[in-house]
């Protein structure tokens, strides 16, 4: 790998993550890197296909762990992988602590059953930054509600989103090296600024 590097963006929905990626790809690119912004469930043509179904169809808990990870091996194969051997910064809308956080957290599947499908899908790699964007869940809430038609997971009810967030706080305890937890209550001004002394200091 030729110094690209891996960052991740994560957060309950309405956490405020989306709004701020396009802020830290400028960022960088000012600062000379060929970024490739990409997402998941997604980022390559099957995985978008992926995407439609687990955002709308009910399916059985492991099926949708099993898209999940099956959207990231491709997203893996066809983006991340070839991107980051080009020496490309990778900034990725959601990645594997999403389905810690939600299939795990919020939905309860076994933790074990988790590690075992990051093992095998990817084994070596991890995010070099993950920057998780931490609201109360009435904040996040009265932000989807003020903007958009709710998908299934953005339907759920207060106590799935407690256990995500949840999830996402003890993941990042975890794996102090790799989060960072912005407190996303704040401005955007205020936020941009803690992003920017962050990709500062990459
Ligand atoms: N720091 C913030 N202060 C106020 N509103 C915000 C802040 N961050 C995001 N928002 C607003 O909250 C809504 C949801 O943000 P979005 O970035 O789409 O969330 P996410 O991608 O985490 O689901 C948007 O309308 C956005 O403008
Ligand atoms: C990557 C991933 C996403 N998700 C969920 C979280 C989100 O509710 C949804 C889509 O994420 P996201 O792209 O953040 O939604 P939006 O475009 O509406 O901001 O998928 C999981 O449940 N598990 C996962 O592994």
């Amino acid at each position: 790998m030729a110094g690209g590097k891996f960052i991740t963006f994560e957060g309950i929905d309405g956490a405020g993550k989306s709004s701020h990626i396009d802020f830290v790809a400028s960022l960088l690119r000012r600062a000379g890197r060929t970024v490739v912004h990409t997402r998941e469930p997604g980022g390559t043509p099957l995985g978008e296909k992926l995407r439609e179904l687990v955002l709308h169809e009910k399916m059985h808990l492991e099926t949708e762990a099993l898209l999940m990870f099956a959207s990231r091996r491709e997203h893996i194969a066809q983006v991340i992988g070839p991107a980051l051997e080009r020496g490309d910064w990778v900034i990725s809308d959601r990645f594997t602590d999403a389905t810690f956080a939600y299939q795990g957290g919020g939905r309860h599947l076994d933790l074990k059953k988790l590690e075992a499908l990051e093992q095998w899908v990817h084994p070596k790699l991890q995010p070099d930054l993950t920057l998780l964007f931490d609201v109360p869940l009435e904040v996040a809430r009265a932000r989807l509600d003020a903007t958009r038609t709710l998908d299934r997971f953005e339907q759920e009810k207060a106590d799935f989103f407690a256990a995500t967030r949840n999830e996402y706080l003890r993941r990042a305890d975890q794996f102090p090296n790799r989060f960072r937890v912005i407190d996303s209550t704040r401005s955007m001004e205020q936020v941009q600024q803690q992003l920017q002394e962050i990709v500062a200091n990459l």
